[in-house]
């Protein structure tokens, strides 16, 4: 790309660079189905957003995109580096040779959101040195890592502010610009030949905002490709760039060097006041909607636009062989990705280890079960079976249904606990979804992570209620059973629970769906209705209750032995092995989890 257009061809660090070229490019959000590309009539009915977008982006040039509020700038980036997750797209996308992939795009391409969502609980360092440890290459040991993150705060300017808590809507932390700062930095860490930002200095005041683009200019200055969002630059701003893209109606209606834009303007007869600086004077004939069209007409007529389109079909136009090897010296630079292992470990190293610093996480995770714990032995102290056998069987007070009422109550308060999971579940998914497009971690890494984060919190407040409860309320059966079986029913509960938040459209829903479910398995798990009295067509949802394998397993392990005739009560059998039950529990548990996987995976969370 040096050859074609200003720019330079290799990077101050040594690293590669890239140039982005882009040929007839057009975006609707409506999907193409089988049917309406073969059917003529219907694919004219397409609305294109975007249309006819060709132009390129030169290593070591700053281009800024302007353009009217709904002009495409956003869209156009998304496109350009494979995060658009709707609608139809058209056109070539080249990275020099190399036409853009996803995996390509994930590698190799940083982009900074315009409000990104970070995990406010960790610091300005904690969440760099997080992000690095998933993104950085593998082969890279922790003292480089820990010394280039040192090495890209101290160039944003964030090295004084690098442990202050990152923040968010409720916490404060960064100031906006320091926030700003920070995300360029999320951008940066995996040292990317291109940059996209998406209205970097949105929110912020003049001298920040230029503070800000300056940084950006460096950047770019390095070697990098690099291309930004802009709505109304300061003059100073303005001056950083080296060329402009112009959008007005999803077409390009200039693109050059940015010195050059009003004078080509106004040599075309668009006019404004001659007191404005560069960027006001675009500002404004790009607020006047009867001057856009006439703009992208008269760019689309002239010597610029063929000069343009001459660059870019030479960029396009290397032979085949060429490509492919380029594409193969290429790919042998891409750093390697690391393990699901890896990845599981970076993120319990960083974020698991602050949510258990973190009170409101344990509490709500423990504060419920201390209490139904306290509640429970205050209501039943003492009120267990005592060990007789038969003998008591047939006393009323064997017959006491005090017991199976605390097992069923032990078995559904982890379900019904686990609703109280999803709201922070669903908060937590635009983190999910910014971390995964900037290509962070696999989905079943992410899950695994999750529910092992879960389990460790569960292993000893489950212990503490199991044991408090077991001697309270005066019970016979095997502790470590009832200890397991109670443990793998709550985890059972939260993983039903990222299932649930995995395809609920809102927390609203969420909240609606899963204490619903549980509800209606309370009347199947056998204590409410026994088996035998349950209608042959309601019979098989008995089979998919978890909490009746959970239950029935509960009351074997204590009544089994020692008083037969409460367990054929509630229609179980003497007989029935209390370990077979716990194993059909079991298998509940990768079933959800699958279903969760499943859908993280193939569900587009943001429409975009
Ligand atoms: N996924 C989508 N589905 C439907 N319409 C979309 C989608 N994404 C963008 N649009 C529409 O495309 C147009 C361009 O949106 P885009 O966000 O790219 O513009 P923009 O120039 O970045 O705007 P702004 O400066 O206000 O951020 C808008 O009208 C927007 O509503």
């Amino acid at each position: 790309m040096g050859d074609v257009e200003k720019g330079s061809s290799s990077r101050r660090d040594g690293g590669r660079t890239f140039g982005v070229a882009f040929r007839g490019l057009r975006w609707s959000p409506q999907a193409i189905s089988g049917w309406l590309t073969c059917c003529g009539k219907k694919k004219k009915k397409m609305e294109w957003i975007l249309s006819d977008i060709t132009g390129y982006f030169a290593p070591g040039t700053l281009t800024a995109l302007m353009g009217s509020s709904g002009s495409g700038k956003s869209s156009l980036l998304d496109i350009l580096s494979k995060r658009k997750t709707q609608g139809t797209i058209e056109g070539d996308i080249f990275y020099d040779e190399q036409p853009l992939t996803g995996a390509f795009a994930r590698d190799l391409v940083g982009y900074v959101e315009q409000s990104p969502s970070l995990i406010a609980n960790l610091t300005a360092e904690e969440l760099l040195l997080y992000t690095a440890a998933l993104q950085r290459p593998a082969s890279e040991d922790l003292s480089a890592r820990k010394a280039e993150v040192a090495r890209l705060m101290e160039k944003l300017g964030l090295l004084g502010r690098k442990d202050v808590v990152v923040g968010g809507a409720l916490t404060k932390g960064l100031s906006g610009g320091e926030t700003k700062r920070v995300t360029i930095a999320i951008g940066m860490i995996q040292d990317p030949a291109v940059l996209f930002l998406d209205e970097p200095t949105s929110g912020l005041d003049s001298a920040t905002a230029n503070g800000i683009m300056k940084l950006v200019k460096g950047i770019a200055e390095e070697g990098r490709t690099v291309a930004s969002a802009i709505h109304s630059p300061t003059a100073y701003c303005f001056g950083l760039f080296d060329r402009l893209l112009l959008l007005s109606g999803g077409r390009v209606s200039f693109l050059g060097e940015a010195s050059g834009a009003v004078a080509f303007l106004t040599r075309a007869g668009i006019s404004a006041d001659e007191d404005y600086t560069a960027s006001e004077w675009l500002v404004e004939i790009l607020a006047r909607p009867e001057t856009l069209g006439r703009i992208a007409e008269v760019y689309s007529g002239s010597d610029l636009c063929r000069g343009n389109a001459v660059r870019v079909e030479r960029l396009l136009s290397s032979d085949p062989p060429e490509r492919e090897g380029a594409l193969e010296a290429k790919s042998a630079t891409q750093p390697q990705r690391w393990s699901p292992l890896r990845e599981i470990t970076a993120l319990f190293r960083y974020r698991t280890l602050r949510n258990f610093t973190d009170g409101a996480y344990l509490g709500a995770r423990v504060g419920d079960k201390i209490l139904f714990m306290l509640v429970i032995i205050s209501l039943y102290y003492g009120k267990g079976t005592p060990k007789g056998g038969s003998d008591l069987a047939s006393s009323a007070s064997a017959f006491s249904t005090v017991v199976p009422s605390v097992l069923f109550m032990v078995t559904v308060l982890p379900a019904f606990g686990a609703a109280g999971y999803m709201p922070s579940l669903m908060m937590e998914r635009p983190i999910f979804v910014r971390e995964r497009a900037d290509g962070n971690y696999r989905v079943p890494s992410y899950l695994v992570y999750k529910v092992l984060e879960e389990f460790v919190v569960t292993v000893p407040i489950s212990l503490l209620f199991c044991v408090a409860v077991y001697y309270g309320v005066g019970m016979q059966g095997d502790l470590g059973l009832f200890w397991l079986i109670f443990l793998v029913t709550q985890n059972i509960g939260i993983v039903l629970a990222y299932l649930v938040a995995a395809f609920a459209p809102s927390v609203d829903s969420a909240n609606a769906i899963l204490p619903c479910y549980v509800t209606i398995c309370l009347f199947f798990v056998g204590l409410l209705i026994p088996y035998s009295e349950i209608p042959v067509y309601w019979q098989w949802f008995s089979y998919i209750t978890f909490l009746k394998y959970s239950w029935s397993a509960l009351m074997l392990n204590e009544f089994q032995g020692n008083q037969p005739g409460m367990l054929s009560f509630f229609s179980l059998n003497e007989d029935d092995s209390k370990w077979a039950y716990f194993g059909y529990l079991c298998a509940f548990y990768p079933a959800f989890f699958l279903g969760a996987l499943l859908i993280m995976s193939y569900s587009k969370y943001v429409k975009r």
